[in-house]
């Protein structure tokens, strides 16, 4: 999907909303656990009952690994059904990747080619050689990790190596790369403050932004200093809409939690 077609979507549906679909199969309603394929059957209803207000869908692969060969053909039939019924979304790997060049080829082919996402989710720190593979791939988006929402992200990312932080010394470097028009980046909403001074290197680059609900971030704070004049936004919510509910109306508590985010969105463009 090209830049272009995401930016439609998100004025056409008034929301840049990512919904996580963070599957444990200990949250999920119990009478799913029946079916022959529980996380599909949950993503599948997710997804029929939402895809109207989101613009991308972020499985994090984790929780679909934890399940071994069943868990990763669950996220197979997930994307498949999301390119099928809603070739419009944006689809998000979450597996923070990133290996010398030729591992890092393969982890490309694996998420854009064999399972046909959109993007995935790179970890910056093996340097230039270990992101360019996934970069070479034409309308795919590496979605490199800037500033994360975690406590963590100040043991590294925000020391001084040694004249500014390390997490800028990623962004500028990261935008001298080939191909770098396909980078995209994580800021978590948890570090909103930092957005008006990220903004000053990548002005205009799409950020993935995780951290709303469950963790605390705000919506209002990240737009008012990472919104660019095409959005240049997709915020990202896992456990607050995925698991409003553990009863039958699971899907429709998500949609709920999902209506209430798009409308603050849709408010934010229009003012
Ligand atoms: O790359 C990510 O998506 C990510 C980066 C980050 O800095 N923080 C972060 O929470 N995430 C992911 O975003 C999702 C957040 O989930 P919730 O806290 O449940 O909304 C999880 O899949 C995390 O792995």
């Amino acid at each position: 999907m090209t830049t272009k077609q995401l930016i439609a979507q998100i004025h056409q549906k008034k929301s840049f909303l990512c919904i996580g679909l963070d599957v444990d199969l200990n949250k999920i309603p119990e009478h799913l656990l029946q079916e022959e394929d529980p996380i599909f059957a949950f993503n599948k209803a997710i997804i029929d009952a939402t895809h109207h207000l989101a613009v991308a869908y972020k499985p994090n692969t984790a929780f679909y690994e934890a399940y071994g060969l069943k868990g990763w053909r669950s996220l197979a039939r997930t994307i498949e059904y999301l390119n099928t019924n809603h070739p419009e979304i944006f689809t998000i790997a979450d597996a923070k990747r990133g290996d010398i060049g030729n591992t890092s080829t393969m982890y490309a082919k694996a998420f854009f080619e064999d399972l046909e996402f959109d993007s995935v989710t790179v970890a910056p720190y093996m340097g230039k050689d270990s992101v360019e593979p996934f970069l070479a791939f034409e309308d795919k988006h590496t979605i490199l990790l800037a500033l994360t929402s975690n406590q963590g992200a100040f043991d590294f990312q925000t020391k001084k190596v040694p004249e500014r932080e390390l997490y800028k010394e990623v962004l500028r470097t990261s935008i001298t790369w080939k191909n770098s028009e396909n980078l995209m980046y994580v800021v978590g909403a948890t570090k909103a403050e930092f957005l008006q001074e990220i903004r000053q290197i990548i002005p205009q680059s799409f950020l993935l932004v995780p951290g709303v609900g469950a963790q605390g971030g705000s919506l209002s704070e990240v737009c008012k200093y990472g919104m660019t004049k095409d959005v240049g936004l997709l915020i990202n919510s896992s456990r607050g809409i995925i698991y409003a509910s553990k009863g039958k109306d699971f899907a429709q508590a998500a949609a709920e939690k999902a209506e209430a985010l798009q409308k603050a969105m849709a408010a934010i463009l229009e003012d």
